[in-house]
C-alpha cells in the first residue's frame, strides 16, 4: 500500500526536508471512562494499554504521570518486567514528546492540531518505541494501529499505520539528523529532548561541553534520597535498616538506589521521609547561618507547603528549643504541612506570605519561593513541555514581593535564606541582586553552608546540579538584615 493510498499522506520527496512544526497542541477531548476497560479487552497488551491510559490522562486532564502511573499499574495488576516496560514507555514518551511530535509531524500530511488526541497519543507511544527502544518496528506499528482502533478511532487506523510506517523507514539517527535545528545549544536541546529555552537557561551557567551532560542527567531517573529526621534516627542507622548508603553532603541523607521507600520501616514510622539532599542542605543552612546576637528561636518558613523543609526545620527546632511558624497560601498544602510536622514545634498559618499578619522579629526566615521548577524536571517527565518561559516573569514578581516581606519580618541581625528549585538566573541571582540593591540586605557567603559541596558557582550563593552533585538543581542565597536597617 502506498502512502497516498493509505490515508492521504504526502511522500517524503514531495514534502522535502522542511519538517512541519506542530502548530498547536491537539484539541483536548474528554475520554469516556469505559474505553479504558475496553482497551484491555480488545487485544492491546497490558503494558501498552497502561502507558496509553496514563498518556491520555496527562494529555487531556493535565494529570501528573508520577501520580497516575502507580495507580494504573496497580489496577492493571502489572508487576516485574511488564510494569517496568509500561513505566519506560510512559515516562519516555512524555520526556521526549517534543522530539516525537516533530517526527510525527514530519511523517504526516496533517497538522498535529488536526489529529484527534487519542490518535496522536497512540502515535507518540509508537514513535517512542521506534526511536528510543529496541521494540521491533513492525511490533510498534502493529500495536499502535490496534490502540487507535481500540480507542474508538477505527477510521484513523490507516492514517496511523501510514505515519508509523513512514517513521520506521528511517533510522532514529536519520530522523534526528534531519530535524536537528541549527545552532549548538538548539541542537543539544533537541537531541536531549528539551525545549530550547530551557537549554539556554542552563547554558548561562556552564560551557557547552558541560551542557550536554547537564541535559542528559536531567532526563535520567534520580535515585531516591531519604532524610533521617534529626532527633529520631541517624543517617547511619537509616542506611543500615534501609540497605541504602549515607549521603555525600547532608548529615541526614541516605541514598536508596533500589526498592520502594514506602516499604522502609523508619519511613512507615515517620522517622524518615523522602527528600532531595539539596532540600535538606537548604533547611539546614537556615538553622546554622551566622546571625548577630542571641538566637531567640523564632524561625519562619514563609512558603512552606507541602512541608518537606518545614519538617526538617521543625525537627532541628525541637533539638535547639526553637519554634517554626510555617506560612502557606494554599489551604490543601497547609494541611500537608500539618500532617508532616505532627508534634514538632511548628505552627501552620494559611496566609499570603506577602502579608501574613505575623509580628516581625524572626531570627531566621526561609523563603523557598514558588518557582518554575526547572531544577526538578527529572522528577516529572511531562513538566518540560508544559512550562513556558513567560511564566518566569510573573513568578519573579512574586519572588521579589515575598523576599521584601521576609525583609520586614526578619529582625535586625537576623538572616533570610532565599531558595528555589530552579537554576534560572531570573529567579535566582536577579532576585537576590535586587534585594541587595533595594531592600538594604547584605549577602553572606553561603558556600560554607553547603557541607563540602564544591563547584557551586562563583557568586556567594550556592547553585547545585544533578550532574555535579546528584541533587536537584536547587539554589540558595543567604541574606542578612543589617542592624541599622530602618
Ligand atoms: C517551592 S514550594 C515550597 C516547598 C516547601 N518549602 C517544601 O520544602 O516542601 C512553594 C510554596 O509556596 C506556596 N505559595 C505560593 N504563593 C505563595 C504566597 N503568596 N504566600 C505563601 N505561600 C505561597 C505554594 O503554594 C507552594 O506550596
Amino acid at each position: 500500500m502506498s502512502l497516498n493510498e493509505s490515508g492521504g499522506f504526502r511522500s517524503r520527496s514531495k514534502r522535502g526536508n522542511a519538517p512541519k512544526r506542530p502548530a498547536q497542541p491537539p484539541k483536548k477531548q474528554q475520554q469516556p471512562r469505559q474505553r479504558q476497560a475496553k482497551l484491555r479487552l480488545e487485544g492491546v497488551d497490558k503494558p501498552r494499554a497502561v502507558a496509553f491510559e496514563v498518556l491520555t490522562a496527562v494529555a487531556t486532564q493535565d494529570a501528573y504521570a508520577n501520580l497516575v502511573l502507580p495507580k494504573t499499574l496497580r489496577e492493571a495488576r502489572l508487576s516485574g518486567r511488564d510494569a517496568a516496560f509500561a513505566t519506560e514507555l510512559t515516562y519516555g514518551s512524555l520526556r521526549t514528546q517534543g522530539v516525537l511530535d516533530e517526527v510525527i509531524a514530519a511523517a504526516s500530511s496533517r497538522a498535529l492540531s488536526d489529529v484527534h488526541v487519542d490518535v496522536l497519543t497512540a502515535l507518540r507511544l509508537g514513535a517512542y518505541q521506534v526511536l528510543y527502544t529496541r521494540v521491533e518496528p513492525h511490533a510498534a506499528v502493529d500495536t499502535t494501529v490496534r490502540i487507535v482502533g481500540a480507542a474508538g478511532q477505527p477510521r484513523a487506523k490507516g492514517f496511523a499505520n501510514a505515519v508509523m510506517r513512514t517513521i520506521t523507514r528511517k533510522t532514529p539517527e536519520q530522523w534526528l539528523d534531519q530535524l536537528t535545528p541549527a545552532g549548538e545549544v538548539a541542537a543539544m536541546a533537541f537531541r536531549t529532548a528539551h525545549p530550547q529555552w530551557i537549554a539556554e537557561s542552563f547554558a548561562r551557567h556552564m560551557p557547552t561541553e558541560e551542557l550536554a551532560r547537564a541535559l542528559e542527567e536531567d532526563s535520567a531517573r534520580p535515585i531516591v534520597h531519604l532524610v533521617a529526621r534529626p532527633g529520631e534516627i541517624s543517617a547511619e542507622e537509616l542506611a543500615l535498616i534501609s540497605g541504602g548508603e549515607e549521603g555525600a553532603y547532608s548529615p541526614y541523607a541516605v541514598y536508596l538506589s533500589s526498592g520502594d521507600p514506602r516499604d522502609v520501616e523508619p519511613v512507615k514510622q515517620g522517622l524518615a521521609a523522602v527528600q532531595d539532599e539539596g532540600s535538606q542542605l537548604i533547611a539546614r543552612a537556615v538553622t546554622i547561618a551566622p546571625i548577630d546576637g542571641q538566637d531567640q528561636g523564632k524561625w519562619l518558613d514563609l512558603c512552606a507547603g507541602p512541608g518537606g523543609k518545614a519538617a526538617l526545620l521543625g525537627a532541628l527546632a525541637r533539638i535547639d528549643g526553637a519554634h517554626v511558624d510555617a506560612v502557606e497560601v494554599a489551604p490543601h498544602r497547609a494541611k500537608l504541612i500539618q500532617k508532616v510536622t505532627g508534634d514538632l514545634p511548628v505552627t501552620v498559618h494559611v496566609a499570603d506570605g506577602r502579608e501574613p499578619g505575623l509580628e516581625p522579629g524572626f531570627d531566621r526566615v526561609l523563603v523557598d519561593a514558588p518557582c518554575s521548577g526547572l531544577g526538578a524536571l527529572r522528577r516529572r517527565p511531562e513538566a518540560r513541555w508544559r512550562k513556558s518561559e513567560s511564566d518566569i516573569a510573573e513568578l519573579s514578581q512574586l519572588q521579589r514581593q515575598l523576599l521584601a516581606s521576609a525583609a520586614k519580618l526578619v529582625r535586625p541581625g537576623g538572616v533570610i535564606v532565599y531558595s528555589t528549585c530552579s537554576p534560572d538566573l531570573r529567579e535566582t541571582r536577579e532576585i537576590v541582586n535586587h534585594a541587595v540593591a533595594h531592600l538594604g540586605l547584605e549577602e553572606l557567603d553561603a558556600h560554607d553552608l553547603a557541607c563540602g559541596m564544591d563547584n557551586v558557582g562563583t557568586d556567594k550563593s550556592v547553585q547545585m546540579w544533578p550532574h555535579r552533585h546528584g541533587t536537584d538543581a536547587m539554589f540558595f542565597a543567604v541574606l542578612k538584615r543589617p542592624a541599622d536597617l530602618g
